[in-house]
């Protein structure tokens, strides 16, 4: 690296060790691009898998080899966690069962995942007095207070009753039947436990909410990269649509509303917190994107005319199809009904604030996901059952 990196107090910054745990699924594959290619800090990659890495990881000749070193290990069983957190400066944790189709399905997967996992994570950062980043959810906050107002509620209209803060709303859940909230609360839980080790024992801590940060590698394509029967979230569930040119399910009518911020304009918050502790430590992040608000059914008609623009391919004559929750997630699924980011302390501690647009997040991701899947996708759709 030529010229020294500076943080936003004008100090110069120390290359640092860290450890990113879940450096293999989709967040942790675009921050260790970004850390390889722009800072002379070093990774200590840990996941049970690496393929969304494996072009950071070979050939040797790569100019950051030597800066990023891949891990094989299951944070749920493996002596060697410890070490490698007393070996770097700050660790990452990123690990978690995150997508929707579980939480309701595998309840307790998903509660052992994302409390229970991550407690030795906690432990060795605060007895050995390293700095940690801790990614939670946007859904810690559940339901909007709006949606329990009447619907002629004038009340309806003011942000006060929908925007989200981190030090004012309240995390609104479903009842425990609706199983859909077991992530929710695990990570509310470890989101507490976290701010609890910071208060009684001085751990340095800071805490992501991230509201659907979205781009290419995030999930899979079913049947090419990951089960046939899988559910992916959002963004891969339409793209797998319209790459095998199905009409997008809509659940539940599509009313839910959410904004989406594009992958590279989220890492570059992240790497804000890495590089300027002094702002970071003791605060809870949102990041998101409140620009790029939209129903999930005209997120469903703006990927169709993306990628009507980029395939080429026209449009199906019904491009979208209703679904019920239950025929699509199964018993206990609830949703969160809106979900816009308050800026203000990532605005005033980190002066960030997200700059690609709906459209043209998508229009790159899209082109992404065609690049990458189409002759799949055509492959796979031609071949004769086996008889
Ligand atoms: N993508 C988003 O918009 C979003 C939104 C809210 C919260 N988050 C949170 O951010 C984090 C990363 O999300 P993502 O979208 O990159 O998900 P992801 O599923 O792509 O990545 C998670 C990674 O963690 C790994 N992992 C899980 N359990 C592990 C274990 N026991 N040992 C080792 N590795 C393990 C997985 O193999 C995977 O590679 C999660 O904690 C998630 O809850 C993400
Ligand atoms: O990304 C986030 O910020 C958080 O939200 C996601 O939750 P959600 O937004 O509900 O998950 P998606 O699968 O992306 O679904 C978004 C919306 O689209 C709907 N949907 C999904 C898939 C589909 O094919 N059709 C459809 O209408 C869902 O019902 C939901 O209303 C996941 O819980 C996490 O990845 C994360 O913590």
């Amino acid at each position: 690296m030529a010229t020294t990196r500076m943080d936003l107090d004008g100090r110069p910054i120390k290359p640092i060790t860290i450890c990113m745990i879940g450096a293999g699924g989709f967040i942790g594959s675009h921050l260790c691009e970004k850390l390889m290619s722009e800072t002379p800090h070093k990774v200590l990659a840990l996941d049970v898998y690496n393929d969304k890495i494996k072009h950071l990881l070979e050939p040797d000749s790569l100019p950051w080899a030597g800066r990023i070193q891949f891990h094989r290990l299951n944070i749920k069983h493996d002596s060697r966690l410890e070490g490698l957190i007393k070996m770097a400066d700050l660790t990452i944790n990123l690990a978690a069962i995150c997508t929707p189709a579980d939480y309701n399905t595998r309840p307790l997967d998903t509660i052992y995942s994302n409390f229970i996992d991550a407690l030795p994570v906690v432990k060795y950062c605060s007895e050995n007095n390293k700095r940690l980043i801790h990614f939670s959810t946007c859904e810690v906050y559940g339901k909007t207070i709006q949606s329990f107002l009447p619907k002629d509620s004038p009340l309806r209209q003011d942000p006060a009753y929908y925007v989200l803060k981190e030090d004012t709303s309240p995390c609104i859940f479903g009842s425990i039947e609706k199983q859909r909230w077991s992530y929710a609360c695990a990570k509310q839980l470890i989101e507490r436990l976290v701010y609890a080790e910071g208060a009684e024992n001085g751990l340095e801590f800071t805490i992501v909410r991230p509201f659907n940060w979205i781009g290419p590698r995030m999930d899979f394509i079913p049947g090419i990269d990951g089960p046939s029967e899988g559910v992916p979230r959002v963004l891969a569930c339409f793209s797998n649509n319209l790459l095998r040119r199905e009409p997008l399910k809509l659940v539940d009518g599509g009313q839910s509303q959410r904004t989406f911020v594009y992958i590279k304009d989220a890492i570059d918050a992240v790497l804000l917190m890495i590089e300027n502790p002094d702002r970071a430590n003791g605060h809870i992040f949102n990041v998101g994107n409140p620009n790029n608000e939209v129903t999930v059914r005209q997120l469903a008609e703006m990927m169709t005319k993306v990628y009507t623009k980029v395939s080429g391919e026209p449009a199906l004559e019904s491009p979208t199809i209703d679904v019920s929750s239950k025929e699509f997630y199964g018993e206990g699924y609830d949703d969160s009904d809106k979900r816009i980011p308050d800026m203000t302390i990532i605005n005033k501690q980190l002066g960030w604030n997200p700059k690609t647009s709906l459209w043209d997040l998508l229009d790159s991701t899209l082109t992404y996901q065609h690049r990458t899947y189409a002759e799949a996708i055509r492959k796979a759709m031609v071949k004769p059952t086996a008889s």
